[in-house]
């Protein structure tokens, strides 16, 4: 196995040579050289700089960018068209060279909150929607690992390569520095909490008034507590705690202007490949037990559970009526499965379906979020209930992040599980589907439930 010090080298060596192949004059637009990288990294580093990981252990995945190449922001209803426009003219002008065939190829970072205003949050530290493609990006699977680095053209070769150079100077030894163990488990105080027990019960009673009135069937309330750490939370531990403790998630973080947000989400909203199309349908929620019997028990309860089946059809119809009118074959399984967390289970049902001819991801996307699972039903009346009564913003949670690749196939998963960080602060979000006959209790317990996702591996971090 190669040291660090020799991939670097032999990275650089690729880099001198790679750049002379790359048509870095001409026409506005963005160049990537793609350079096979001899050793999977191990560790990704943590810089003060932008940057994003996304890495899915059970698929052996990690896609990871560092730096800006170009990036488009855009808020408002229109949000996702804009962003679609962008990215389309960036795919008709996106040259890939990738001189080692490594047969992997570049891509951005797409992700945006769970409401369209246009206007962040004041102390919001990403933009309403992003498209961003990193200047540095890192992608692994099967064994294999590339990097990608992208610049927009004309540029210079001689001043492009002094300053990749000093980029793999920079990151290449932290990628196979030793994997940080986690720390013991430190107590966290929970400092504020919106809205508090009697709050939440006062508000599933408001949604379950407005669902006898006929007015929702559904409606997703969620919760919002802070907690203090007994020392800066180290987002590397947290990401490996998260790895370990939730391998079938997507394991996520966006680190921009001095902020992290970390999730673990279960949710795929979308994938796509060429006109293949999957989403997930995930709602109706048990707890786990320690006990099997009990756990076997507490499996059964949900999947035979009316309320629950209920809550869980409403997000596989809104999908069908969402996919409906740009796809063809969408097909649902007959019974949901279950999925089963540490933290949680879940009813869920992987729906496929076949993407008619020139429809891509931003608009699949802006057809089908927010989904009944995150939202309600019906969706316009659910969001301008929940944007009334919730009494905090819930900025990028339940939004949705992935990565795409210049010919706009990729995935997008829905921001759950989550936390926004700073220093020794974390804000935690989580939430739970009322439908007629849910108990403001049992949903308290389930969101607590969810919030233990990232409670316990921030003790570790
Ligand atoms: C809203 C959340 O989760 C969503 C709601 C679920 C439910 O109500 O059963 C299940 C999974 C998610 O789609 C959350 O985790 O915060």
């Amino acid at each position: 196995m190669l040291a660090p010090l020799q991939v670097l080298d032999q990275l650089k060596v690729s880099l001198a040579e790679g750049i002379g192949r790359l048509p870095l004059n001409g026409e506005d637009g963005m160049v990537s050289l793609l350079l096979g990288l001899p050793r999977v990294p191990t560790s990704l580093p943590q810089r003060v700089g932008p940057h994003f990981h996304f890495r899915h252990v059970h698929r052996d995945d990690l896609r990871a960018g560092y730096g800006i190449a170009a990036e488009w922001s855009a808020g408002g209803p229109a949000r996702l068209e804009q962003l679609a426009e962008s990215a389309r003219g960036l795919r008709a002008v996106w040259e890939r060279v990738d001189p080692d065939e490594t047969g992997f190829d570049a891509f951005a970072m797409l992700g945006f909150a769970a409401t369209v205003d246009a206007a962040p949050m004041i102390e919001d530290h990403l933009p309403n929607a992003l498209f961003w493609v990193p200047e540095v990006g890192i992608r692994s699977s099967g064994g294999s690992a590339v990097l990608v680095l992208s610049t927009r053209r004309p540029a210079q070769a001689s001043a492009l390569l002094q300053r990749w150079s000093g980029l793999l100077d920079e990151l290449i030894p932290s990628f196979y520095q030793p994997v940080d163990g986690p720390r013991m488990p430190a107590d966290l105080r929970r400092e504020f909490a919106e809205p508090d027990r009697a709050g939440w019960a006062e508000l599933v009673k408001a949604a379950l008034a407005q669902i006898h009135q006929g007015a929702l069937q559904k409606v997703v309330l969620s919760r919002r507590i802070d907690v203090t750490g007994t020392r800066c939370f180290d987002v590397n531990r947290l990401l490996g705690a998260l790895s370990c403790l939730f391998p079938s998630c997507q394991i996520v973080s966006l680190r921009r202007n001095g902020s992290t947000f970390v999730a673990a989400t279960p949710e795929r909203l979308l994938s796509q490949h060429g006109r293949a199309i999957e989403v997930d349908a995930i709602a109706g929620t048990a707890g786990r037990d320690q006990d099997v019997d009990a756990d076997t028990a507490l499996a059964e309860a949900l999947c035979t559970s009316d309320k629950n089946l209920r809550e869980h059809q409403f997000v596989i119809d809104a999908i069908r009526e969402a996919l409906q009118p740009c796809c063809a074959r969408i097909e649902a399984p007959e019974q949901p499965q279950l999925m089963q967390l540490s933290n949680a289970q879940h009813l869920w049902s992987p729906i496929r379906a076949q993407a008619d001819e020139a429809v891509d991801l931003f608009e699949l996307a802006a057809r089908l979020h927010p989904t009944p699972a995150t939202n309600g039903q019906p969706r316009h009346s659910a969001s301008g209930w929940l944007q009334a009564g919730e009494p905090f913003q819930r900025g990028w949670y339940t939004g949705a992040a992935g990565t795409l690749e210049p010919d706009l196939s990729g995935e997008l998963w829905v921001l759950l599980r989550c936390a926004r960080l700073c220093g020794q602060r974390a804000e935690l979000y989580a939430g739970a589907g009322i439908v007629a006959g849910s108990d403001p209790g049992t949903e308290w317990e389930e969101t607590e439930a969810k919030l233990s996702a990232m409670l316990s591996a921030l003790q570790y971090a």
